[in-house]
């Protein structure tokens, strides 16, 4: 086999040094690592349109590209029309795609490293059968790395065939952002990460979207104040809020005409017209079809496969890296798994032995506009566990509006939102932090990076920042402690 892509020969079979399944952010980053380090690795990737994975191709590239550009339609949105914006808006995002997947694949082909197109399937111990169309190829390893990423979960709903997607008027994130169409009405079933995200998107871009969620508030990890104040922005950009509630079933008739969602829960059942559904009810880890168990790889009940801190699986020689393990989904934490594979398998070269409990406390933004940032505790979760820790819990509060040695927001003319941090007053330890304003993506990474290292939140509040930032508005948040 030769340092070139290809797509499998008909029964061919062949024996690597280290077999990667899935070229997402892990498995990519590895190949390209161990191939730099002088080691045999073999990519395997079930679709070209895939090379990068999920957050180049379908993920958060792409759709934070079209949040952009819903913001800047909800700037200037007198022409062109709706639908022409939106249409070039969607080529926007998918020519930059294009660019990062070629890219992406460029990466990897370098000497050492295979990329092989096809659909992979353990059939034995550290042996995979890749499958492209009447090719197969067998391929053994000395060392099997599972990356295969997650798929959304498509819950049965009644008057929808059985896969839901066989409906045109019905979709997940990756088929509504290749449309170049706009949806007139909108409805999304699920308020999580996708859910928040896309209701202020194609709000932006002129769709009338409406979210149908089953817990009663947004957000319901978070503190009330914060799930009040992202309904209240939702709801101010015009998105209506269907909180509490069940879809029932669908009433789709089969002229392509509009779906009736008809919604259980809350006062009274509820009718919702739509002419697109986008169904965003999580995302589950890609192991069926893999032959796992063919593997010896164990997977729990929601099908992740269980890994220990070093993610290893229940096979000698075989680890799972992202979002196939269960946890968290998002990009830095399959990067992060990368890290910890890439320790072992250069073992002997000076690396540090890292585990995933070495990761200290992980971010999460949510992109509405503005951005929606978090890190470690809530302030109820802080004070239900401030007896038994011995925290004399304090929280800054204020509403962004209200920071007024932080201009930044004013000049952007986007005042929405609060910052939040909370703190330990005896120890002086940052507990958690809650960044409801622009430039939150940024900042809660400052944030992290002071927990994480332990630094009181005094170093946060007499830091010097530059100004007009959003940093800066620690030093008065923080000021009121
Ligand atoms: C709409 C959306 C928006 C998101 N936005 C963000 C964000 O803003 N920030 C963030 O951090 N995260 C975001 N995420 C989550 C993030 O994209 C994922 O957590 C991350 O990409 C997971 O990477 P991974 O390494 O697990 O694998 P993935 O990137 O998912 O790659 C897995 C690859 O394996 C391939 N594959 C699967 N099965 C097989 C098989 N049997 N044989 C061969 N190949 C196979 C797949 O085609 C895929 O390319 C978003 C996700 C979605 C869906
Ligand atoms: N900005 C980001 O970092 C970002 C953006 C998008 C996606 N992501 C990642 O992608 C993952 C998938 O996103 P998501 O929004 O699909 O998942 P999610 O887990 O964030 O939210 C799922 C939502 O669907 C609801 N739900 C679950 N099952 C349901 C059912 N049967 N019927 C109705 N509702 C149901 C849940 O109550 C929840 O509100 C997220 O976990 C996140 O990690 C991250």
């Amino acid at each position: 086999m030769t340092d070139a892509t290809s797509t499998p020969d008909t029964h061919e079979s062949t024996h690597v040094e280290t077999l990667v399944i899935g070229f997402g952010k892990a498995g990519k980053s590895l190949a390209v690592q161990l191939a730099k380090a002088g080691r045999q690795v073999t990519l395997i990737e079930q679709s070209s349109r895939m090379y990068g994975g999920t957050c180049i191709n379908i993920g958060c590239v792409p759709t934070k590209t079209l949040v952009h550009s819903a913001d800047v339609r909800r700037e200037a949105p007198s022409s062109p029309s709706p639908e022409e914006f939106y249409a070039s808006a969607v080529e926007r995002k998918e020519t930059l795609r294009e660019k990062m997947n070629a890219a992406n694949l460029a990466m990897v082909e370098t000497p050492g490293a295979t990329v092989v197109t096809g659909r992979a399937r353990f059939v034995g111990e550290r042996t995979v059968e890749v499958t492209a169309g009447e090719d197969r190829l067998r391929i053994t390893a000395d060392n099997v790395v599972i990356g295969t990423g997650a798929t959304p979960r498509l819950p049965s709903i009644e008057g929808l065939p059985e896969n839901p997607l066989e409906d045109p008027r019905v979709v997940t994130s990756t088929e509504l952002i290749d449309r170049t169409e706009l949806p007139r009405r909108l409805a999304i079933l699920g308020s999580g990460f996708i859910g928040l995200e896309f209701a202020s998107m194609y709000s932006g871009f002129g769709s009338e979207v409406t979210v149908i969620g089953r817990e009663d508030r947004l957000a319901p990890r978070e503190d009330e104040a914060a799930s009040e104040a992202i309904a209240e922005l939702l709801e101010k950009q015009g998105v209506a809020l269907k909180l509490g509630r069940t879809l029932e079933s669908v009433s789709a008739g089969d002229d392509g005409g509009p779906l009736t969602l008809n919604l259980a829960g809350g006062d009274s059942a509820e009718r919702v017209e739509a002419d697109v559904l986008l169904i965003s009810a999580g995302r589950i880890p890609a192991t069926e079809g893999l032959g796992l168990a063919e593997a010896g790889v164990e997977t729990d009940e929601s099908g992740a496969v269980v890994v220990d801190s070093l993610l290893r699986t229940s096979a000698p020689g075989v680890w799972a890296v992202g979002d196939v393990k269960g946890g968290p989904q998002f990009t830095y934490v399959s990067f992060d798994d990368f890290r910890i594979l890439k320790d072992q398998l250069l073992a002997g070269k000076g690396e540090s032995g890292r585990t995933t409990e070495d990761r200290g406390p992980v971010p999460s933004t949510t992109f509405l506009t503005p951005p929606f940032s978090r890190v470690g505790l809530t302030e109820r979760e802080a004070r239900e566990r401030a007896a038994d820790e011995g925290w004399d819990v304090a929280v800054a509060r204020k509403k962004v509006a209200e920071l007024a040695a932080m201009p930044r927001p004013k000049a952007l003319g986007q005042t929405d939102g609060f910052y939040q941090v909370v703190v330990d007053k005896t120890s002086g330890r940052i507990l958690g932090a809650t960044l409801f304003a622009v430039d939150s993506q940024e900042v809660i990474n400052l944030v992290t990076m002071a927990m994480k290292h332990d630094l009181p939140y005094t170093a946060l509040r007499d830091a010097i920042y530059t100004h007009p930032s959003s940093s800066e508005g620690l030093n008065e948040l923080l000021a009121g402690i």
